[in-house]
């Protein structure tokens, strides 16, 4: 109290603020004018109700939104169909809400769960890392002709999250919708925060806020391993040296996972894809880009380590993976959490995170010497150092984990595998047609 009487004072001798403006030092004024709050009535209370105001509007504006959005019509004129997709053949089907399913995995894991019964809702909001066009017809040559109904939103808009889990009470979530591509974060490093963390949040809010939470199967990656020399890569190794921001999403989206899991008992499992290829693939990739280039006599970049080291991966035949996750939704358990009630969870819930693998790697030379023998085309090679923006040198899956927990036995190699790439590639381009190889 003493330190202050010499700025009260001061204040005191301070003229009412009219005539003449005089500037003040704020801290002074502050001060000035909470003295009189005390001392002149009217004024003081027309700045409580101005400041109340201020109160209730910011508790307000804190709050959800529950006022109608867009998609709230956009659902309820779709909810016959999107009902109906949700619908599995028999009472011992799963419900499957399966996001990014328009993606390469997405498209296939939903038919496959839909062919064997189960009721499926896709959702995917198109966007354009790659050409939508393959992603249009993914939907209509996949999607519609196996009865999947996709919503097109995007995972991050929690409105539109939560109307569909109003609508439809899915068991399981297989979360597959992500930024994906290890180079293309050099270009535009926020979409991978935004999908792969910020939109990661966003379903495990909305799946545990359902009413009764879903158990999530989700899609982590090889690329966590970074720099790791031991192999094969085991899920007891570390993963605490990633090379591209977008492994450090998928490593953060773990962390994530396990925090959810904790704290709300959401059944969880985190699969990490090894570099997954086939039919319908994702043009980002470098078996797809490098059919595309050998086919037009455009030289193809082999990525070499220092002193011409091997560049190596672990390629995974899509219908192997759509396998595991279709055994991960299986093998999942309940969700021990409570959901809206809030209350506390029931017991721990299930955590898993499983290598979805080949175990077989193969260099990228011999990649490109199989392309050159499905398409019958020599390709123009030229070596490159690994540019270091992403790239890890190698992936080798160790697979017992999943295994043991999903009866995994990826079943495909990698010749067995382009051929129906390929075979797909060249149908859907319409190669014969348009070129003269
Ligand atoms: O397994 C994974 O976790 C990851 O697999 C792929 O990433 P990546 O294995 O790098 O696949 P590609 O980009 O198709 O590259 C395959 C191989 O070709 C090499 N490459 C790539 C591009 C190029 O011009 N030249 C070249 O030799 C790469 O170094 C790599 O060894 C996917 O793109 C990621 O989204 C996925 O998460």
């Amino acid at each position: 109290m003493t330190a202050l009487k010499p700025i009260l004072n001061h204040i005191d001798t301070i003229p009412p603020n009219t005539g003449k403006f005089k500037p003040v030092k704020p801290s002074v004024y502050f001060i000035h004018h909470r003295l009189r709050f005390h001392t002149s009535s009217p004024k003081c209370a027309l700045w409580w109700i101005i400041f109340l105001s201020l109160i209730i509007m910011l508790f307000f504006l804190s709050q959800p939104s529950t006022t109608p959005h867009l998609h709230t019509t956009m659902l309820s004129s779709k909810s016959t169909l999107i009902r109906l997709s949700a619908t599995p053949r028999s009472t011992r089907g799963h419900i499957v809400l399966v996001t990014g399913a328009v993606g390469f995995v997405g498209a296939h894991a939903s038919v496959a769960l839909k062919r064997r019964g189960d009721g499926v809702v896709g959702l995917d909001n198109y966007n354009p890392y790659y050409d939508v066009g393959l992603k249009t017809s993914r939907k209509t040559q996949l999607l519609d002709r196996a009865g999947v109904f996709v919503v097109k939103g995007d995972i991050n808009d929690d409105v539109l999250l939560r109307e569909l889990f109003d609508l439809v009470q899915f068991t399981h979530v297989l979360h597959l919708a992500a930024q994906a591509g290890v180079r293309y974060a050099m270009i535009d490093p926020s979409s991978y925060i935004k999908s792969n963390i910020d939109g990661f949040v966003n379903v495990l809010e909305a799946a545990k806020n359902a009413v009764v939470p879903p158990a999530i199967v989700w899609a982590s990656s090889s690329s966590v391993y970074g720099l790791n020399s031991k192999v094969p890569f085991s899920e007891q190794d570390r993963t605490d040296h990633p090379v591209s921001l977008y492994a450090a999403t998928k490593k953060a989206g773990e962390a994530i996972a396990h925090a959810y899991n904790h704290i709300h008992g959401l059944s969880i499992t985190g699969l990490r894809f090894f570099t997954v290829y086939g039919p319908w693939g994702r043009p980002d990739m470098a078996y797809f880009f490098f059919t595309k280039d050998i086919l037009n006599r455009k030289q193809v970049s082999i990525f070499e380590g220092e002193n011409h080291g091997t560049i190596a991966r672990d390629f995974t035949y899509i219908d192997d993976v759509v396998k595991g996750c279709l055994s991960a939704i299986d093998t999942a358990k309940k969700s021990t959490g409570n959901g809206r009630n809030g209350r506390k969870k029931k017991g721990e819930a299930q955590f898993r995170i499983i290598n979805l693998g080949n175990t077989s790697p193969v260099s990228v030379h011999k990649l490109v010497r199989l392309l050159e023998k499905l398409l019958k085309v020599k390709a123009k090679k030229k070596m490159v150092l690994m540019p270091r923006n992403g790239d890890v040198p190698f992936t080798h899956a160790d697979i017992s984990l999943a295994r043991m927990e999903l009866g995994y036995k990826p079943s495909v190699d990698l010749e067995t595998g382009l051929r129906k790439f390929v075979k797909w590639y060249l149908d859907y381009y319409d190669v014969k047609k348009k070129s003269s190889w």
